[in-house]
């Protein structure tokens, strides 16, 4: 088992390249084996969710040829079982885009009901209710979902929840659906764009994605398309946010500065300053932060992905600050290991009471999750003293060489794999 050690107290200054959205790139990957023609996908991010599902794709005979780290080329016209299940598909999330698009290319799919990180209860009813609408039989048995349809017929759904997965997943088995078929209340997330650009690039008939009504015409076949991911804003924020933390300044490259709008006004109200350029945002800190108050919503809303990366900066803020939390009932499993950081935060339901410390001190931890884990490395970052944080498999799901990318800006970070190295590390730093 890998652990970052950090050593805190380094400000952050320099320039760091923000990959391909991690998000967008699973549900596009999924679906690119709905055409049997060859898809070329680049700005890839190198991650674990990533190859698990490249590996998941090749399994059940599709062609997968990593040209590089950051491009693949997707043949799905191998395929040769719509059954997806194994130890590592069963943990990830985006399994679930498996459905849609395999429902939608080949009128049936059996995929291994969704993991995904621990946040909450996640149920998919409102993806099954889509499916259920344009004419399938979805049954759940043995872990798997199986959905079955002659055909699949345009539909009108209603969204009773704003979900970004069962919308993507719609969208995809609407796409090769017989006549029209309208999501009302849709996700308006960047990615949920990123993707309906994608299979509007296959030959899809897609209005409105971006917009809380999305119109899908289907049609009978997609074709080939080459494409490129867009940028990571979750992975743009969170080194917003450790630079926010640590102080300092730090030029954050290939992003689009819009979809970061949620994230930059709360570091402008906690006292950062933030430029923002074409395909880049600078932020510039002096590590004295504000108190403030955030909700996470859908997009344009701020995103509960960002929460605890947002709860950490905060922690160390002058004055008392809530963080709200309305998408998911589990979201705060990283206080208990930031109080023995010194955080001084207190859970009511789900708001956290965040009474702002003057510093963190280092202390042995475990990253609960993707995010929260993150966010305890930024809390490192700034603490006295050494961090060292379990289970960073975890972060290794969403974030690409983010050692790497931190000691790029300055940060004193380190990948080791035991004891021994933890103590070299602290040696080297002391
Ligand atoms: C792989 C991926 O892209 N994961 C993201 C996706 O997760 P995911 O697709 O799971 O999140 P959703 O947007 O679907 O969930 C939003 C809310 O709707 C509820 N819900 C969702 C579906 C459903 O059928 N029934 C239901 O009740 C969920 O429990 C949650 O309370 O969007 C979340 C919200 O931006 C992000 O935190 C995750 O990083
Ligand atoms: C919660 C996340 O991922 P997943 O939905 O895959 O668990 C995330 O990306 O922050």
């Amino acid at each position: 088992m890998e652990q970052y050690v950090i050593k805190g107290g380094n400000p952050l200054n320099g320039e760091v390249e923000i990959g391909g959205a991690k998000n967008a790139a699973l549900a596009i990957l999924a679906a690119a084996i709905m055409t049997d023609e060859t898809v070329t996908i680049e700005n890839l991010p190198n991650v674990r969710d990533i190859n698990v599902l490249l590996q998941a794709i090749a399994e059940i005979g599709a062609m997968v040829d990593r040209i590089d780290a950051h491009t693949v080329k997707i043949n799905g016209s191998f395929i040769k079982d719509v059954t997806v299940d194994n130890e590592f598909i069963r943990r990830i999330r985006a399994s679930y885009y498996l459905i849609g698009a395999l429902l939608g290319k080949y009128k049936k799919a059996e995929v291994a009901l969704p993991g995904g990180c621990d946040i909450g209860s996640r149920p998919i009813d409102l993806h099954i209710k889509g499916f259920r609408a344009m004419g399938a039989d979805v049954d759940i048995a043995h872990g798997l979902v199986i959905a079955e349809a002659e055909k699949l017929n345009g539909t009108h759904i209603y969204l009773d929840k704003v979900s970004v997965g069962a919308t993507i997943n719609i969208m995809m088995a609407a796409s090769m659906a017989e006549g029209k078929t309208v999501i009302e209340n849709a996700a308006k997330e960047p990615h949920v764009v990123d993707v309906a650009n994608f299979l509007n690039s296959m030959g899809a008939n897609i209005r409105g994605a971006g917009t809380d009504v999305i119109r899908i015409v289907g049609v009978e076949k997609l074709h080939k398309t080459e494409y490129s991911v867009i940028p990571d804003q979750i992975e743009a924020g969170t080194f917003m946010f450790a630079a926010a933390a640590a102080g300092g300044d730090v030029l954050v490259k290939d992003v689009i500065p819009k979809h970061l709008e949620a994230t930059t006004a709360k570091l402008v109200e906690a006292g950062c300053k933030v430029e923002e350029f074409d395909d880049a945002v600078r932020i510039i800190s002096d590590g004295k932060l504000h108190h403030t108050q955030v909700t996470t919503l859908p997009y344009p809303g701020f995103p509960t992905d960002m929460q605890p990366q947002m709860a950490v900066i905060l922690g160390i803020a002058e004055g008392t600050s809530t963080v709200t939390e309305s998408i998911f009932e589990n979201r705060f499993k990283y206080v208990d290991e930031l109080t023995r950081m010194g955080a001084n935060i207190k859970v009511e339901s789900n708001i956290a009471i965040i009474n702002g410390v003057a510093r963190y001190t280092g202390a042995r931890v475990n990253a609960p999750d993707l995010r929260a884990g993150a966010a305890l490395v930024i809390a490192g970052l700034v603490a006295e003293g050494i961090t060292v944080i379990d289970d960073i498999y975890f972060i290794e799901r969403g974030y690409e060489e983010f050692d790497q990318k931190l000691r790029g800006i300055g940060a004193q970070i380190e990948k080791v794999s035991d004891e021994k190295e933890i103590q070299k590390f602290i040696l080297k730093v002391s």
